[in-house]
C-alpha cells in the first residue's frame, strides 16, 4: 500500500488496523469508529413502504440489507459502536413542518400523501410500520437508535452528543439513500470534523444510476473516502475480539 495512511486520531492507545479506502487508506480502531446504519426502514427498503408508493425502484435495497448485516458482524464482533438512525416524525406531522419549511415541499412523502389521501398518516410517522427497522436489520443489545425529523442526522438529533460523548472521530456509513441521508449526514459530519467512510456496496440511493456515481465521486473527491465491504471485513476482523 503505497498512499500515505490517514490517521484520524495520531494518540490512540488500542489496537488500530488500515483500512484501504479511496482516495487513501484510514487508520480506525474500534474505540473511535463507529457505524452509522441510515435509515434501514422499511420506508426506504420494503415493499408497500414510502419510497415504493412514491414510485422509487425499492428492489435493489433488500440486496443492501444483506451486506449491512455482515458490516455489522464484523464490526460487533470487534466492539464497534453500531448506531441505527431512524427518519421521521411524530404521528401528527408536528416535526414535519408547515408550508413555511422547506421539508413540507420537499419531503416526497409528505407530497404523497397530500396527493393520495388515503395514505394520509402512513409514511415515516414514529410507531408505524413505515418507519420501523427492517426485519432483517434487528438492533441488538448495545447498539444505539437516534430519530432525526430531517436528512441530515447532525441536525435535530442527538447524534453529535452521543458521538462525542465516546469519542468518536470515523464514522462508517451504510443504507439508503446514498445521494440523500447518507450524503447528506456525512457531509455535515466532515463540517463537524468527523472522517467518513462510505461502504460503497452496503448503501443504496433514490434515483436513477448516475446519482449513485456522483455522489460516491463528491464524497470521495471533497467529503470523505469510499470503502468496500470485502475491506472492512478483512481489515476489522484483524481487531482482537470484543471482550
Ligand atoms: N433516508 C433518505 O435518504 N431519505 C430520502 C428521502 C426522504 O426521506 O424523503
Amino acid at each position: 500500500m503505497s498512499e500515505p495512511v490517514i490517521d484520524p486520531v495520531p494518540q490512540r492507545s488500542g489496537p488500530s488496523v488500515v483500512l484501504p479506502a479511496r482516495p487513501e487508506p484510514l487508520r480506525i480502531d474500534a474505540a473511535t469508529t463507529a457505524v452509522i446504519v441510515v435509515d434501514m426502514q422499511n420506508a426506504y427498503a420494503s415493499k408497500g413502504g414510502y419510497v415504493d408508493e412514491a414510485g422509487f425502484d425499492v428492489g435493489p435495497a433488500a440486496g443492501v440489507i444483506g451486506k449491512i448485516a455482515q458490516v455489522l458482524e464484523v464490526a460487533r464482533g470487534a466492539g464497534m459502536p453500531v448506531i441505527f438512525l431512524q427518519n421521521g416524525w411524530d404521528a401528527g406531522y408536528v416535526e414535519a413542518g408547515t408550508e413555511q419549511s422547506p421539508n413540507y415541499h420537499k419531503s416526497n412523502a409528505l407530497k404523497t400523501m397530500r396527493a393520495r389521501p388515503e395514505l394520509a398518516g402512513k409514511f415515516l410517522a414514529r410507531g408505524g410500520w413505515d418507519y420501523e427497522l427492517v426485519d432483517g436489520l434487528a438492533p441488538q443489545d448495545g447498539d444505539i437508535r437516534v430519530s432525526k425529523p430531517r436528512y441530515s442526522a447532525f441536525f435535530n438529533s442527538q447524534l453529535d452528543t452521543i458521538l462525542r460523548a465516546r469519542g468518536i472521530r470515523t464514522l462508517i456509513f451504510t443504507g439508503i439513500a446514498t445521494n440523500v441521508c447518507v450524503e447528506s449526514t456525512l457531509r455535515d459530519g466532515f463540517h463537524l470534523e468527523y472522517f467518513g467512510i462510505v461502504i460503497e456496496d452496503a448503501v443504496h440511493h433514490l434515483g436513477p444510476d448516475f446519482i449513485r456515481e456522483a455522489s460516491l465521486y463528491n464524497i470521495e473527491k471533497f467529503f470523505g473516502w469510499v470503502s468496500s465491504l470485502a475491506d472492512f471485513q478483512t481489515a476489522v476482523g484483524q481487531l482482537p475480539p470484543a471482550v
